[in-house]
């Protein structure tokens, strides 16, 4: 099923030029990646998926009904994770639902539970300067989850990272997708991460964003640590690095 259509999207910023008619298909539990130079415009892109920005053409619809320009349908994380230095890790997981009206104590109860599927059981009284930097990334991302648990959009949320604990939260990504159904546009400037996690990858042209090339990726699940030399990765690798 297509959860999630971009349809000939087009946006300038008064008189700069950023997206050029971009079309993208996201299906029910994929990960499709966008790859594009600095400043190309892909979180632009994310902030008219999100209904933040609007576009000056063309539409975005979530299971076939148009969202064009509508907030709060979809949920975004930004490279920078902002949980909130003041509050526990669990008040941090519960403020999605509470910006949904859920009481707080109820909130507290409904977001507890996914604590240990995010690793991070028996830190839901922790404070994020206590926490790792993977474990405030995985804290983030159950705090977006929450937000809406179907399509997640994820701008490099991994881009703070070192390399050994992206690698980690890659692979952690995957595995913790196998229990929740969810279907995921992200963002990265980081080929073998969009190769290692995607279904599908976009690369984008300097800006105005065009859309140079599509891959569907059929690297075998589940993947681990040799997925990063097999052959297809390899291959891939090469052909996205040339259009870069
Ligand atoms: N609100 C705005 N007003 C004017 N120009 C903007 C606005 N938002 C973004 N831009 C411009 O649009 C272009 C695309 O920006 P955007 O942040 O979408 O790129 P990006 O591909 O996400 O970049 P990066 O990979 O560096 O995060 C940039 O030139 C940026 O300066």
């Amino acid at each position: 099923m297509k959860k999630l259509e971009i349809i000939d999207v087009t946006k300038y910023f008064d008189e700069l030029y950023t997206l050029e008619n971009i079309s993208l298909t996201l299906e029910e539990n994929q990960i499709v990646s966008i790859i594009g130079p600095s400043g190309s415009g892909k979180s632009t892109l994310f902030n008219i998926v999100a209904g933040i920005e609007k576009a000056d053409h063309g539409k975005i619809l979530i299971e076939g009904n148009d969202y064009t320009g509508k907030t709060g349908r979809v949920s975004y994380m930004h490279q920078k994770d902002l949980l909130l230095p003041w509050k526990t890790i669990l008040d941090n997981a519960s403020i999605p639902l509470m910006i949904k009206g859920i009481d707080k104590k109820v909130a507290r109860q409904q977001a507890a539970p996914y604590f240990s599927l995010f690793g991070l059981e028996g830190f839901e009284n922790h404070y994020p300067h206590q926490l790792s930097g993977g474990m405030r990334q995985r804290a983030a991302l159950l705090r977006t989850y929450l937000f809406a648990k179907d399509i997640m959009l994820l701008d490099e949320p991994f881009g703070g990272l070192d390399a050994i604990t992206k690698r980690k939260m890659q692979q952690w990504l995957l595995s913790v997708l196998k229990n929740l159904k969810a279907s995921i546009l992200f963002i990265t400037h980081d080929i073998d991460e969009a190769l290692f996690l995607s279904d599908k990858i976009y690369v984008l042209s300097e800006r105005p964003a065009r859309i140079k090339a599509i891959f569907d990726i059929g690297i075998p699940r589940p993947r681990d640590n040799s997925t990063f030399t097999c052959e297809e990765f390899v291959s891939l690798k090469e052909k996205i690095l040339n259009l870069l």
